[in-house]
């Protein structure tokens, strides 16, 4: 596995005396924030089975790593501190019992034992250093990869009839959804696709383990035990007082309410959870898809999912009268709902694609509403979305753009490749 973080990833003193997680804004200054180097996984794609692997196509490896290479040096150079979510956990396996639980609890995710096979496998994945053997974890583990001798079972055979033991993880370089950073606390997803559900464990042990976070008291909101589906992508913190979710076709309404109960509950500062039903389609999969803040008041949006009269679902949780039920108000204009849950007198809606519908639909389809803010007004996008860029520049907005014509194959964009870790308060 090649790391380009040049040393481990403790906290630097800067960060000494704050708690490790701190995200109240979209828009906040970034300072820390956690990729995923796309790697072999991206690799075992094959068409037969990029559908389940919710791929359209299959990226070129040396392209898609330089891509994603010129996104953190985009970062680093704006003075956000890049962590990589393969090292992060391979430094969360302190102990060889942490790493050996690991092993159990991933295979039983996998159904390994479903097929006999846990004991051979477990046996060759801790033939490995740790940081290899995460790598295989992570890029997928072939029927082939096994001595012959070791297989006792009829499908351990069929190496024609499906190749892999392990599936590959090719959607990992999408931090943004497993786990989502809100307040000084964090959701850990359970997430609705069987091909990334294994993903939040990942952050699960991190959270657990890894010396950075481990014992600083980390709040889950949700974890990912819960059993209905959440994803980062359709989280969004837009100040310390209100989140907007997406009730989408990976979010579910349960989710949403439970989360918001738990942050009322625990007296965070969140007072309204603005929950935004969306088509439930594979092109707007999550609401940053079709939806992200760009600065206090500027917003990019997908005309597509406003209804004929530029309506939309929203409701709106507040505080109940018990701790059970959240009090739940109903709006339909997105940015009367905006300006009153933000406090403004206007909002900016910038449409993708400048609202050609042509322009609209193609840039979308490539993440051209899908930003990521580094500071307020500055965001970085993909360099494929010209008509989208160029928009956000007219109304005021820095773009860093970043190539991308591999990147984009995975069906996301620079907000659903990183994690924020910790940002400044605005
Ligand atoms: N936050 C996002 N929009 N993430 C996009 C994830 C894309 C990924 N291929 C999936 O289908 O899950």
């Amino acid at each position: 596995m090649k790391l380009i973080a040049d040393n481990t990833c403790q906290e630097k003193s800067l960060n000494k005396g704050k708690p490790p997680i701190n995200v109240t804004s979209e828009i906040g200054r970034l300072r820390t924030v956690m990729l995923k180097r796309p790697g072999k996984e991206v690799e075992n794609l094959v068409p037969e089975y990029l559908h389940r692997l919710l791929f359209d196509d299959i990226p070129y490896l040396p392209i898609i790593q330089k891509e994603h290479d010129f996104f953190a040096e985009t970062l680093r150079s704006r003075g956000i501190e890049v962590l990589y979510l393969e090292q992060l956990f391979v430094e969360a396996l302190t102990s060889e019992e942490i790493k050996i639980q690991f092993i159990d609890e991933m295979l039983r995710e996998c159904h390994a034992h479903v097929n006999g096979a846990s004991i051979v496998l477990k046996e060759y994945l801790l033939s490995f250093s740790t940081e290899q053997m995460v790598d295989k974890i992570m890029s997928g583990v072939l029927k082939k990869e096994i001595d012959s001798e070791k297989k006792t079972h009829l499908y351990e055979f069929m190496d024609d009839h499906y190749p892999f033991y392990l599936d590959p993880m090719p959607n990992l370089y999408f931090t943004r959804d497993p786990a989502a950073s809100i307040g000084n606390g964090l959701t850990i997803n359970k997430m609705r696709e069987p091909a990334r559900q294994r993903e939040s464990l990942f952050m699960e042990y991190i959270i657990k383990y890894h010396p950075r976070f481990a014992g600083k008291d980390v709040p889950v909101w949700l974890d990912r035990d819960y059993p209905f589906s959440i994803e980062g992508g359709d989280e969004l913190v837009l100040s310390k007082e209100v989140i907007a979710i997406g009730v989408s076709e990976r979010t579910s309404a349960k989710a949403i309410e439970k989360l918001a109960l738990n942050l009322f509950k625990k007296q965070a500062s969140f007072k309204k959870v603005m929950a935004v039903e969306i088509p439930k389609c594979r092109a707007f999969m999550h609401l940053d898809t079709v939806f992200t803040m760009v600065d206090y008041d500027k917003f990019t949006i997908h005309p597509e999912i406003l209804g004929p009269q530029g309506n939309l679902n929203i409701y709106i949780l507040e505080k109940g009268v018990d701790e059970g039920t959240p009090k739940i108000s109903f709006r339909t204009d997105l940015q009367e709902a905006l300006k009153e849950v933000l406090g403004l007198d206007d909002i900016i809606l910038i449409p993708c694609g400048g609202g050609d519908e042509i322009a609209a639909s193609r840039e979308q389809w490539n993440d051209g509403s899908n930003t990521l803010a580094i500071a307020p007004g500055v965001v970085v996008t993909y360099d494929r979305n010209y008509i989208s860029n160029e928009l956000l520049r007219k109304n005021g907005i820095e773009v860093l753009e970043i190539p991308s014509s591999e990147l984009s194959r995975g069906r996301g964009g620079p907000r659903c490749m990183s994690m924020p870790i910790f940002r400044e308060d605005i």
